[in-house]
């Protein structure tokens, strides 16, 4: 067991607040100043695929005082129509937030657009996005397994809509917002379980919360939105993996600051504090429409197995999942998940991923369409063992953890993936290490 100790200022900007910043600058009329830009590969790909499509973007690094590089982004833009038809299908890489919102941003614009990404980018769903962009009157085509490439013949026409969101998926409902936000009239969305609301805050869009639960969005189109400054505050889901390696390495202390709380993100801190886990947040503010504050986690001997079963509290941690798994095995020897088949569509099969991996390193595990169960560890496995990471940074950088905390003896086939949402992840870890 290793001991992890110290605080923790150079946490990645916020991914989603990152990818959404740049976006609403490029449909915003002005220039947008975007400070604390995540240099992280996904939301590096945003910025080159807005530049493909035509839209004026600077980035610089900026020391800040206290050691810091930050990345300040400047989008110019003169409104909803701004862009450009590429010369090139439009690159996403490992991005399916970029693909998925540009797609409802490409679909209002009058020229023909294709978006492709990288391997594991080319397997996800896509039909989720074809499917209400038709329903505006934008033409979709994708491959005959409903994959990238997403071809789109964009209008100036966009009907309004009104969308019952079929998935709990915050890149459908943005994507479906950001399309609405170029048609001619009042769309809705309806979304009967809470997924994260960045998009809803940073529009400064309407929203009511119905007796039942349910939460419509409503996007009054064509209206002009002014440019207005961001800052990005540190990615809880990067947070998430810092928690864990201060509750499972020994006598260890860490402060995490900076990080931004909004409460459809930070489900698992919950989960986490019901299981007896050592975790206290302080300092909270307001900055820019998002709650931020520090988070103070401490070695945690006793953590019960968690338990993932509701759909709320699923959407909830969906990014957390493959590190609340790996520490929950590692820390109790079991753990038990539901309702989670939406896993299966990330930028790898997370079910599956964490399944083989707990069973090479000798936990017994089942799995299910919608989940899986670890039901303990029959034969502690003593040689290296390799995880096989897919493509897919948060299987990499969950192993990395348990490893390092528990002192377990494995390799990653492959440590740079953890660069597309948290490029100093390993520099972070060794700062720590005491
Ligand atoms: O909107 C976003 O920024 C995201 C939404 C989630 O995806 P889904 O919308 O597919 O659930 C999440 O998994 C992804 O990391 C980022
Ligand atoms: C699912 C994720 O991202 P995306 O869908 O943007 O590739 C993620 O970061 O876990």
């Amino acid at each position: 067991m290793s001991t992890f100790q110290g605080e923790v200022s150079t946490l990645p900007p916020d991914k989603s607040i990152s990818h959404r910043a740049a976006l609403i600058g490029a449909l915003a009329e002005g220039s947008t100043e975007i400070s604390n830009f995540s240099g992280g590969f996904d939301n590096q790909s945003t910025l080159s695929v807005l530049r493909d499509a035509g839209i004026s973007v600077r980035q610089e690094e900026l020391a800040a005082g206290d050691g810091r590089v930050v990345r300040r982004v400047v989008i110019e833009s003169s409104g909803l129509w701004s862009f450009r038809e590429p010369s090139a299908p439009l690159m996403c890489n490992n991005s399916g937030s970029t693909m998925r919102m540009m797609a409802g941003i490409l679909a209002a614009q009058p020229f023909l657009s294709e978006l492709v990404g990288d391997a594991s980018l080319m397997k996800r769903p896509m039909k989720r996005v074809a499917d209400p962009l038709r329903q505006m009157g934008a033409e979709i085509s994708l491959s005959d397994a409903g994959t990238a490439p997403v071809v789109i013949t964009g209008t100036k026409e966009l009907k309004t809509i009104e969308y019952h969101l079929p998935v709990p998926s915050a890149q459908v409902k943005s994507l479906v917002a950001f399309a609405a936000l170029h048609a001619d009239g009042q769309s809705k969305i309806v979304e009967p379980i809470r997924s994260r609301d960045h998009t809803e805050l940073m529009l400064g869009l309407e929203t009511i919360d119905r007796p039942d639960g349910v939460r419509e969005i409503i996007i009054d189109g064509r209206k002009p939105i002014a440019a207005k400054p961001f800052s990005v505050p540190a990615d809880p889901s990067a947070a998430c993996f810092m928690i864990a390696l201060g509750l499972l390495g020994e006598r260890s202390e860490i402060v995490l600051r900076n990080v931004c709380l909004n409460p459809t993100r930070v489900a698992y801190i919950e989960v986490l504090q019901e299981a007896g886990a050592g975790l206290g947040i302080e300092n909270v503010r307001s900055e820019g429409g998002e709650p931020v504050g520090d988070i103070v986690v401490r070695s945690c001997s006793g953590l019960k197995p968690l338990r993932i079963s509701d759909h709320g509290v699923v959407a909830g941690v969906i990014d957390e999942v493959p590190m609340l798994a790996v520490l929950s095995a590692f820390a109790s020897g079991e753990f038990e998940l539901h309702n989670a088949a939406e896993l299966r569509t990330k930028e790898s099969d997370r079910i599956d991923a964490l399944v083989v991996n707990l069973e090479r390193l000798g936990f017994e595990c089942e799995q299910y369409a919608d989940g899986f169960v670890v039901k303990g560890r029959p034969t502690v496995n003593r040689e290296e063992a390799v995880i096989e990471c897919f493509d897919d940074h948060r299987i990499a950088m969950s192993f990395a953890i348990a490893a390092e905390a528990a002192g377990a003896s494995l390799r990653l086939s492959d440590r740079d993936v953890a660069g597309v949402s948290f490029p100093n992840f390993f520099a972070i870890i060794e700062s720590l290490r005491q």
